[in-house]
């Protein structure tokens, strides 16, 4: 069955492999722009945005915990911590290795930590009590089974009442077919970003979000997509939800 996933405004959109958004980042990044700081920057405020949003006339009372991994998708997570440390909610966050992280992500972590951001270890009770997990441990990079502190963190989050929001997939899943050959995270909710992958299933992902990253249109041609218009009309974020075919 090909999967295909549709807007509320009608638009509907084939998934890509992961192969194809990392040809569509590379265009990005060598040729047109934006960069990783920018795109990463945009992943982040929108998945702030999207915590704002579930949690609605709550937000001022409200905690946050972010497991960011090193690479591109812990850096998002960061990110999105520091809009909301900004907006003076509580923000926690535990790395899978503070000594790794790549460097937009090195900056990512900076920023937080200059809004108020409190570094927490694995399994801390008081963090434990967070209203929304933002989980950022791994992105569409996931090799093989969840092994060391990603893996003790995507249990730790499963092991929590906290509604738990991934960004881009829940971290643990193939983001080309959909496995979880070990460890993965129970998602809520996932932003997903600039389009969906061929690995995002409604079983795994919860409600499904798509985030803008800001990349032009000319780029998504150039990867392959045909005749892409932008699916975000007026916003940045915009739910999808799936329309099997035969
Ligand atoms: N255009 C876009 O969609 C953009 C997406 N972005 C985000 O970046 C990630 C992809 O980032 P990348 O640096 O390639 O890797 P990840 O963050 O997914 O993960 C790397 C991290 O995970 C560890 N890891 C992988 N497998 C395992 C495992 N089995 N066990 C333990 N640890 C594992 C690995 O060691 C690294 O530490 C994408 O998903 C988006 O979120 C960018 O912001 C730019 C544009
Ligand atoms: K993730």
């Amino acid at each position: 069955m090909l999967r295909r996933f549709i807007t509320d405004t009608g638009y509907e959109l084939e998934p890509i492999s992961v192969a194809v958004m990392r040809e569509i980042d590379r265009l990005a990044v060598e040729e047109t722009g934006p960069n990783l700081f920018q795109m990463m920057e945009n992943a982040g405020r929108n998945l702030a945005e999207l915590t704002l949003k579930i949690l609605s006339g709550e937000w001022p009372q409200s905690r946050i915990l972010v497991l960011a991994g090193t690479g591109g998708n812990g850096g998002g997570g960061l990110c999105a911590g520091r809009h909301l440390a900004n907006r003076g909610i509580p923000v926690s966050y535990c790395l899978t290795d503070a000594h790794a992280l790549s460097g937009v992500t090195a900056w990512q972590l900076k920023l937080l930590v200059a809004a108020g951001g409190q570094e927490v270890a694995p399994g801390d009770p008081e963090a434990g009590k967070a209203d929304i997990i933002l989980d950022a441990v791994i992105g569409y990079s996931l090799k093989g089974a969840p092994s060391g502190r990603a893996k003790e963190l995507i249990e730790w989050a499963n092991a929590l009442p906290a509604r738990k929001i991934s960004l881009d997939i829940p971290s643990g899943v193939d983001a080309d077919n959909g496995g979880s050959p070990g460890a993965y995270v129970r998602a809520d909710y996932t932003l997903t970003l600039a389009w969906p992958k061929t690995g995002l299933t409604p079983e795994k992902t919860g409600n499904l979000w798509l985030g803008d990253l800001g990349i032009p249109p000319s780029v998504y041609g150039r990867a392959g997509l045909a005749n892409y218009t932008s699916p975000f009309n007026h916003r940045y974020l915009i739910p999808l939800t799936e329309t099997p075919q035969v």
